[in-house]
């Protein structure tokens, strides 16, 4: 297995605020990698760390072999990435946005213009492409952003809960969407409260809680949301005074 992103021994704190502590934790190429827990159990950090958007504390972030916080270009033209829910510019149509995204990883302006084209289409955005981003429906800037971070076909893909705004039929074209990347050997790490969602699509799925890896969890087990719940239940155990 190929490794493209890895944290190791790493701790995080916001000032008074320790948030991660001592993870581990390895992304291939060709999987789905689940991150799981509770709110406020330090996904969106961890995320953010693998993307070198924070220095960790101790420990370390690698992207395909490089420290993370000191990548060069060349590294980040093949990671793409959807954190929080304003990703996308509002005085920009979605076109405009998904364009800019691909220019600024590298694409020229004519494959720019065709990932573009071709990542409207998968995400079936046709109808929203034309206008300014900050007045479409949150899951239709959802869908915008999630094209933009496809469009430029990266081989790291870090996803924060990229469900959360969208319908049914979003869903399931973004599962195909990630399936279809990993078939051409892309690593997603992606959050979700969804466990059944998690369950379905994952390869690889961790467990967070209170900032450190509980454990990893086998999608094809039985029940994966009550393991979840008896993890969760036997780390507050064990933190119990
Ligand atoms: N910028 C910040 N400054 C200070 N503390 C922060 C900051 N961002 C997050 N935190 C704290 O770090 C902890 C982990 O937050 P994080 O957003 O990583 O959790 P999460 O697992 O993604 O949660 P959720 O499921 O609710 O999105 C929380 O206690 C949060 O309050």
């Amino acid at each position: 297995m190929t490794t493209v992103a890895s944290v190791a021994k790493l701790g995080f704190a916001y000032p008074a605020t320790p948030v991660l502590h001592d993870v581990d934790m390895t992304v291939h190429a060709g999987h789905i990698h689940a991150l799981i827990g509770l709110n406020g159990a330090g996904k969106t950090t961890l995320m953010r760390a693998v993307l070198g958007m924070l220095t960790p504390d101790t420990g370390t972030a690698t992207l395909f072999g490089q420290p993370a916080a000191t990548a060069p270009a060349l590294v980040w033209k093949r990671v793409g990435y959807l954190l929080g829910t304003e990703s996308t510019y509002g005085e920009l149509t979605g076109r405009e946005n998904i364009y800019a995204a691909a220019r600024l990883h590298g694409l020229d302006r004519h494959a720019a213009r065709q990932a573009t084209e071709a990542a409207i289409t998968e995400f079936g955005i046709e109808a929203e492409a034309g206008k300014r981003a900050a007045r479409l429906s949150m899951g239709n800037r959802q869908r915008v952003a999630l094209a933009a971070a496809f469009a430029h076909r990266p081989d790291l893909l870090v996803l924060d809960e990229p469900t959360i705004a969208l319908d049914p039929l979003a869903v399931v074209a973004l599962r195909r969407s990630l399936r279809d990347a990993t078939h051409r050997g892309a690593a997603i790490l992606v959050s979700s409260h969804h466990l059944d969602e998690v369950a379905r699509l994952a390869d690889d799925i961790t467990v967070i809680h209170r900032g450190r890896i509980t454990a990893t969890l086998d999608p094809g087990g039985t029940d994966l949301e009550k393991q979840f719940f008896d993890l969760v239940y036997a780390a507050e155990l064990e933190d119990a005074p």
